[in-house]
């Protein structure tokens, strides 16, 4: 697998993403700066990384989604490749419009950085082949503005073609309460695009691939990744 991972300034875990895409892939991904208007050729797999892209200013992700970069990876959306949103990734993904809604400061207007459950939703997707339907994982959350914003009608189409990807929940499965961190409608921690190649997800996947720092409930995400096949 060919994984390109965009850097914008104020990017910061560009160095964990690569490090859970190597081990995952026994491959390095490319590192492509915001500015160019290409992508390396053969990429399969787009990322952008969670941070602070441009200092959060005006909201998070919204100058990052004007980057020249954006149109090569909109193509590359169009093309069916597949992009990975994760955080400041997820943010840039809805700014740009390439996936719906809107990530709005959390409900208690804290910074959270923890860990946290999620369930998942599906498990034939690029992204999630690796786990078990309904699997409930742990993985960190780190954000301000996470907290998932759509108009009835695009929640209701979300929710009728499963494009849910992760929902926030406790070690129990159970949604809701003070399972939801931010106060994102419908505990939404992640979602699809209507072709299923796009994903964006607020928690960090990337930190959880070794059992010294905590766990290994992302390194799945990154092991489907690697070993999705795309149907001819
Ligand atoms: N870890 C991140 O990517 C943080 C995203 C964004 N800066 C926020 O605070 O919401």
């Amino acid at each position: 697998m060919n994984a390109a991972v965009i850097l914008f300034p104020g990017s910061n875990r560009e160095n964990d993403v690569c490090r859970a895409l190597e081990q995952a892939s026994g491959k390095a991904p490319a590192r492509v700066w915001h500015a160019e208007d290409y992508l390396p050729l053969g990429t399969d797999l787009v990322v952008l990384p969670g941070g602070f892209s441009y200092g959060d200013y005006l909201r998070c992700g919204a100058i990052a989604a004007q980057a020249p970069i954006m149109k090569a990876v909109a193509a590359h959306a169009a093309r069916g490749g597949l992009v990975l949103g994760i955080c400041n990734g997820f943010q840039i993904l809805v700014e740009s419009g390439l996936l719906p809604g809107i990530l709005m400061r959390n409900a208690n207007l804290r910074f959270l950085c923890r860990m946290q459950h999620l369930k998942i939703e599906r498990t034939d997707t690029a992204f999630t082949s690796h786990y078990r339907p309904g699997q409930v994982i742990k993985v960190a959350i780190a954000h301000g503005e996470g907290n998932y914003v759509a108009d009835e009608d695009t929640l209701a189409r979300l929710e009728g073609d499963g494009r849910v990807a992760f929902r926030y929940c406790d070690a129990q499965g159970t949604l809701g309460g003070a399972a939801n961190p931010n106060g994102s409608l419908h505990d939404i921690a992640g979602i699809y695009s209507e072709n299923f190649n796009v994903l964006g997800l607020m928690p960090h996947p990337e930190n959880l691939i070794e059992p010294i720092i905590g766990g290994t409930d992302g390194l799945p995400l990154f092991l489907s990744l690697a070993q999705f096949k795309k149907a001819a």
